[in-house]
């Protein structure tokens, strides 16, 4: 961009500040409910839920419960969520059945929203850490996260996903090989419109603390994950992952973290003009949900101003435990 302007005070950058018809006309983003996923916790049982404490008014649902969420949901105008299951370390193991049981919370928690909800966009998580005994994406052999029988399984997960009526997979794993494996599966077993939103660009991020509390996951943590998410330093590395994954036939990526990680989701759109998400994570929620509940910053003001960041940095949408109060706001 060759930005031309006469100089002061024929060009006075405020007049089109002065009034706030004048700032409608010339704002350059907008944020829509139809722009937001709301990311939802599953878990076993029946009329349950349960606060996760770190997360201020984010409940963990049995099914039912995730249905009537979704109902609510509908009515404020999203069409988007994503199932996260929730497992007590009793429901874990090291083989990792449960990932691709057709009837787990989370697969049942799909087919349910999806029967009551046939317009709305239900989107899964493949990944085995909610699973898995020790908590990682991956099967783990000797302390080392191993590659490809992992993805041998992500690729069941997903499938029985698909066959619950998922819309969009969400492979969360940072396996390498993962999308195009899963691609191909989908393929062959008749699901060819189902889309993969790909964690392409997804970092080794503390941000994601309270969401392990929300999954279950943070006591069953081994380790990090830092021989499969990303390191914090790197950008040049989320483009490879990008492209990697775009020309394994994923339909959409996503960067995450969300606010810290803006610069790479301006980078993404820019070099490949893909369908680009963003994920607001669990700490980044907290943090806004902590200093609002101090009284230290408006938490509405600043929930819509962070998610109008994300527009303004290329992303097509966003995956936010927002959603609802946004949508509540936009139509109130
Ligand atoms: N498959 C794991 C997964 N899927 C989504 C999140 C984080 C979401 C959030 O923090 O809100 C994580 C956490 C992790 O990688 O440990």
């Amino acid at each position: 961009m060759n930005p031309v302007q006469a100089p002061y005070p024929a060009t006075r950058l405020r007049r089109t500040r002065a009034t706030p018809a004048v700032r409608a006309l010339v704002r350059e983003n907008a944020l829509d409910p139809g722009d937001l996923i709301w990311p939802v916790f599953v878990r076993a049982g029946e009329g349950i839920e349960e606060p996760v404490p770190s997360m201020p008014g984010v409940m963990r649902r049995s099914v039912d419960k995730v249905v009537e969420a979704a109902a609510e949901a509908h009515a404020l105008g999203l069409r988007a969520i994503c199932i996260f299951p929730y497992t007590g370390i009793e429901e874990r193991t090291e083989d990792c059945a449960g990932a691709w049981d057709p009837k787990n919370h989370a697969n049942r928690a799909i087919a349910a929203v999806k029967a009551k909800f046939p317009d709305m966009a239900v989107m899964s998580d493949v990944a085995l850490d909610t699973y898995n005994i020790n908590g990682h994406d991956g099967f783990v052999e000797d302390g080392i996260i191993v590659n490809d029988r992992t993805v041998e399984a992500l690729v069941k997960m997903a499938l029985a996903q698909a066959e619950n009526g998922c819309d969009i997979i969400g492979p969360s794993d940072m396996m390498d090989g993962r999308i195009g494996a899963i691609r191909t599966a989908l393929e062959g077993a008749g699901h060819q419109d189902v889309m993969i939103l790909s964690y392409a660009a997804k970092y080794a991020s503390a941000f994601y603390g309270p969401f392990r509390d929300a999954v279950g996951a943070s006591g069953a943590l081994t380790g990090d994950k830092n021989t499969y998410q990303m390191d914090p330093a790197n950008s040049d590395e989320a483009l490879r992952l990008v492209a990697r994954d775009l020309s394994e036939g994923a339909d959409m990526v996503m960067v995450k973290p969300g606010l810290p990680y803006l610069d790479i989701c301006r980078r993404v759109k820019d070099t490949f003009g893909a369908p680009t998400f963003a994920y607001q994570v669990s700490g980044e929620f907290a943090m806004i949900k902590a200093a609002a509940q101090n009284g230290w910053i408006d938490e509405e003001k600043v929930m819509l101003e962070s998610l109008m960041a994300f527009k303004r940095a290329g992303c097509d949408g966003v995956l936010t435990y927002f959603a609802p109060a946004v949508a509540r706001l936009m139509n109130g």
